[in-house]
């Protein structure tokens, strides 16, 4: 079977047979970085339907559901809204691709523990490919895949999103989900235009840093320092996409719906330290939590 070849192979293979050295030595240090993650905040989310995220939730939260605080079941439900407002998050980048068929290919660039891709299938039935740094990661998700009985069409793969294994137009769309401030972004940029089909969409979701404010402030310098990222400006998207056949056909702020769910976040028992700086920046206004859709011209 060539790369490029749609059949999947087995996903045990697919991880196991071949891991692509690092392109650089950071991107060694992230792969090990994401090898090595085993945060409660994630499993434990993940926990509650088998779906694994790494990306942040959306949405009001249903003070409804979680009831009183003083109830002993309470943790349990605040970890169970946490999750659904993440699942809520990659509804709505799945709800910027559009309409694809069943025939599609879609590609989820820095895939993590595969939700996003899992959803993708379950919503547009079409053949979802991810890739990640983490071996431990695409591990984990080809192993869920295999579980949901999806193997033949969901599959993580080993391998750097800048040079990615897909033939040039191959996709009907593609998408990072909080992962685009690990890479160059004219780089990123230049290989999702490589490998969408002209009249493809392109999503992400990410966190930037608001021209508005000046510089990167230093709660993006303590969010970049705690995940070994380097968070971009709104700025640098819109030039990196203009410069990529790229057009945004919407650019949503989501700072405002994503502030609840850090503000719950923090009240819980998995707090892991960085949700201050989440709060800080997101209210200060130097920090954004941004959707941007584009067309592949
Ligand atoms: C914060 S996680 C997001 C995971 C996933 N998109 C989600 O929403 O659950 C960042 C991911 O980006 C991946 N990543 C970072 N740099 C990458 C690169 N150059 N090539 C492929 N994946 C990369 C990491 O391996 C990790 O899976
Ligand atoms: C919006 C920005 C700047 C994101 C940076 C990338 C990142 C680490 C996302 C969440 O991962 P996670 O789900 O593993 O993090 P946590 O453990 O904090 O939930
Ligand atoms: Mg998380």
């Amino acid at each position: 079977m060539t790369d490029t070849d749609l059949t999947m192979a087995p996903a045990a293979s697919a991880t196991s047979a071949f891991i692509p050295a690092p392109a650089t030595p950071y991107q060694g240090d992230i792969a090990r970085y994401w090898d090595h993650e085993a945060r409660p905040v994630n499993l434990r989310l993940g926990d509650v339907d088998g779906l694994y995220h790494h990306h942040y939730g959306i949405g009001d939260v249903d003070h409804a559901a979680l009831g009183d605080t003083a109830d002993s079941a309470y943790e349990k439900k605040l970890i169970a809204e946490l999750h659904r407002l993440e699942s809520a998050q990659a509804d709505v980048l799945l709800d910027h691709l559009g309409r694809m068929g069943h025939t599609d290919l879609l590609v989820d660039a820095g895939c993590g523990r595969g939700g996003s891709s899992v959803m993708a299938h379950q919503r547009f039935g079409c053949k979802v490919e991810g890739v990640t740094l983490s071996a431990k990661q695409a591990e984990f998700a080809n192993r869920r895949a295999r579980e949901l009985g999806i193997e033949d069409s969901v599959r993580a793969r080993v391998c750097n999103m800048l040079d990615m294994p897909f033939e040039t137009g191959q996709a009907a769309g593609s998408w990072n989900n909080e992962s685009s401030m690990y890479v160059d972004l004219h780089d990123l940029m230049a290989e999702h235009s490589r490998v969408l089909a002209v009249g493809g969409r392109y999503v992400t979701i990410t966190g930037c840093w608001n021209p508005r404010y000046g510089q990167p402030s230093k709660w993006v310098s303590q969010i970049n320092a705690h995940f070994e990222c380097n968070i971009h400006s709104r700025r640098e998207y819109m030039r990196a996409m203009a410069d990529n056949r790229l057009v945004p056909q919407a650019v949503i702020d989501l700072t405002p719906e994503t502030l609840p769910y850090w503000e719950l976040r923090a009240t819980s028992s998995l707090v892991t330290g960085i949700e201050e700086a989440f709060i800080n920046s997101y209210k200060d206004g130097s920090f954004q939590y941004v959707l941007i859709a584009a067309d592949r011209v």
